[in-house]
């Protein structure tokens, strides 16, 4: 039976990878299937992982209707056994109900990847629906850690190296950039998250810049704003 599956977690945990690996072993096995994304950071119409594999991809625009694109592939002598979705985080809440009534009513099994929450801890609507609809919510077994070796369950948005809560949803970006003044991300443990406590920060606040102070107590809690 069909069924719609979030792997869900933190940037920088393997998401983009799994929905490759899952796209190539369907291919293996003569299944047909589609491929989407939004906001990729290579770039538009590309499903890109850090490890550096790649494909083309269909583009979510908010205009996207999931339901007709499978209905336009089938209508064109096509067949889809299934959908990968990734960046999924970034669907709107109907295009995710979409996705559901693909499932249920066409039985294409729909995998879908996206992170959970934003910088702010706060859920992104469309990963909210997801968690509301799908059959399975699935964490993924690689763990991503913050800097004190904890696996790390949050993400942090740095400015200039400095961890800030305050500012738009969504802006694309990556978990490292040298570049002044451009967005990047950072994982953290939830402790680490909620003192504000980002690698860098971590760095000034112990003893000798070899030493990161993974006893909390040595972690000063930051001014409230
Ligand atoms: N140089 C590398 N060698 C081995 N693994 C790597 C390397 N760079 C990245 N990775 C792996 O790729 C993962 C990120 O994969 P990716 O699919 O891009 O993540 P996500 O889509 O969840 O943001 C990292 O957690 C790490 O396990
Ligand atoms: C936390 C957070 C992230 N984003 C963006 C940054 C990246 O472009 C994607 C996540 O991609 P990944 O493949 O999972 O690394 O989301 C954002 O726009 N807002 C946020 O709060």
């Amino acid at each position: 039976m069909a069924e719609l599956v979030f792997f869900s977690g933190t940037m920088d945990c393997g998401k983009s990878t799994l929905a490759l690996q899952i796209d190539h072993n369907q291919r293996a096995r003569g299944r047909e299937g589609l491929i989407f994304t939004k906001l990729d950071r290579a770039g538009e119409s590309v499903l890109s992982s850090r490890l550096g594999l790649e494909t083309t991809a269909v583009e979510v625009g908010d205009d996207l209707d999931f339901w007709d694109a499978v209905v336009e592939q089938l209508t064109a002598g096509g067949r889809v056994d299934y959908l990968i979705c990734d960046e999924a985080q970034f669907y709107t809440t109907r295009q995710v109900e979409q996705l559901a009534r693909v499932v249920d009513e066409m039985g294409v099994e729909v995998t879908a990847f996206g992170i959970t929450a934003d910088f702010r801890t706060e859920l992104f609507p469309g990963s909210r629906r997801l968690i509301e609809l799908a059959d399975r919510v699935e964490v993924l077994q690689v763990e991503a850690l913050c800097w004190c070796g904890r696996r790390a369950t949050h993400n942090a948005r740095v400015v200039d190296g400095v961890m800030v809560v305050e500012g738009e949803q969504v802006v694309v970006g990556d978990t490292a950039s040298a570049r002044a003044g451009v967005v990047e991300y950072e994982v953290l443990c939830r402790r680490h998250h909620m003192r504000r406590m980002n690698s860098r920060a971590a760095l000034a606040a112990s003893p000798t810049p070899d030493t990161l102070p993974f006893d909390l107590d040595a972690c000063p809690l930051p001014p409230r704003p």
